[in-house]
């Protein structure tokens, strides 16, 4: 396949499959980096890697984009083997955002965002335009902030521009090595909210590694819990992982709370009986049917109610009752020792 094939793949479209075939590193010392790892990230998905420090998250990531080889399996870019590439090109297509940022620093924000479309031989105008949008898309005007270094900018402004520069080329995957957690955790939490609102505009493949359980939950369409040893302990949403852990070890891994941040992901469908079980519906508070068990908690404590009542179009559907929100497939009952 030629230097170009993930360009051409991507014609017209702005996201790509990923699909990692039974890989796996050994270092030269011996060290089993990642065992034998096989999952899918479709098209515009957010999967998550999370797992112990050194448990293969990062070798996964950079073997995507070849910065480290597999020494076994392989590794297709909609379909096309990313070995049969030219490691360069290659990157070019491949957004990569890491967790200090990486940029340089004698250069304006604008031109750290031009870095990749400038190897790709953008004119000025254009390039310069295209950093204006993405300044704009990540929340930061252009005008005040495109000429700035990056020391004149805060931590989580920095973060932003990172994000900024990795889409600049329009990739079709993105890459985000704990992108988020050199800055404190209030930043941390805007920062993510933001960036699921620009995910949801741009919709790219990204594959984006943590420590933070929290944010798998937050962010990722699907959480690969890993284990020492590059192991694939469960693929799985979030609302699988937290309700239907695989293992005692996912189980405990994913942490003792996972039943509150399972009612963050869970529809209210998931714990709704129908109408006319309880009575007098109209005295108790309501949640729509597009909210989540979270949302249902919250309305029962507000109003000091036990039940509520979901609303689809303001008419009600059903109901929810506080211990319903815990009923969930109990977590205990599927996992193994
Ligand atoms: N060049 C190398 N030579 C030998 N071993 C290495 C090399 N790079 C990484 N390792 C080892 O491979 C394992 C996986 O490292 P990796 O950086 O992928 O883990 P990680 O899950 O990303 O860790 P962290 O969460 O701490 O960043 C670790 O045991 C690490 O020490």
């Amino acid at each position: 396949m030629d230097a170009t094939a993930i360009k051409d793949a991507g014609a017209g479209r702005t996201a790509a499959s990923i699909t990692l075939e039974n890989i796996g590193k050994v270092y030269p010392d011996g060290t089993v980096a990642v065992g034998d790892i096989s999952l899918e990230v479709s098209a515009g998905e957010l999967a998550v890697l999370i797992g112990p420090s050194g448990c293969g998250k990062s070798t996964v990531l950079r073997m995507i984009n070849r910065l480290i080889e597999p020494s076994k399996g392989r590794i297709l870019i909609d379909g096309a083997d990313v070995a049969a590439q030219d490691p360069v090109e290659l990157r070019r297509h491949i957004g990569y955002v890491i967790q200090n940022v990486g940029l340089f620093p004698h250069q304006s924000i604008r031109t750290n965002i031009g870095t990749v479309p400038r190897l790709l031989g953008w004119d000025r105008k254009r390039i310069r335009e295209r950093a204006d949008e993405l300044l704009e898309l990540v929340g930061l005007d252009p005008n005040r902030y495109g000429g700035r270094y990056p020391h004149e900018l805060s931590g989580g402004q920095r973060q932003r521009v990172g994000v900024a520069r990795a889409l600049a080329a329009d990739p079709l995957v993105l890459l985000m090595d704990e992108p988020f957690s050199a800055v404190d955790p209030i930043v941390r939490g805007r920062l993510q909210e933001e960036f699921l609102r620009l995910q949801a505009s741009v919709r790219k493949t990204i594959v984006l590694v943590t420590h933070d359980i929290d944010e798998a939950v937050r962010l990722g369409d699907r959480i690969a819990v890993l284990a020492e040893g590059g192991r694939l302990m469960q693929y799985a949403t979030p609302a699988d992982l937290l309700s239907r852990p695989a293992t005692a070890a996912v189980s405990e891994f994913v942490g003792t709370d996972r039943g509150i941040r399972r009612l963050a992901v869970t529809g209210v469908r998931e714990a709704m009986r129908p109408v006319g079980q309880i009575e007098e519906i109209e005295r108790l508070p309501t949640v729509d049917v597009s909210g989540t068990l979270y949302d249902a908690l919250a309305a029962m404590l507000t109003g000091d109610a036990l039940n509520v009542v979901v609303l689809e179009d303001g008419t009600p559907v059903g109901t929810v009752s506080r211990s319903a929100l815990f009923d969930a497939p109990s977590a205990e009952a599927t996992a193994t020792a």
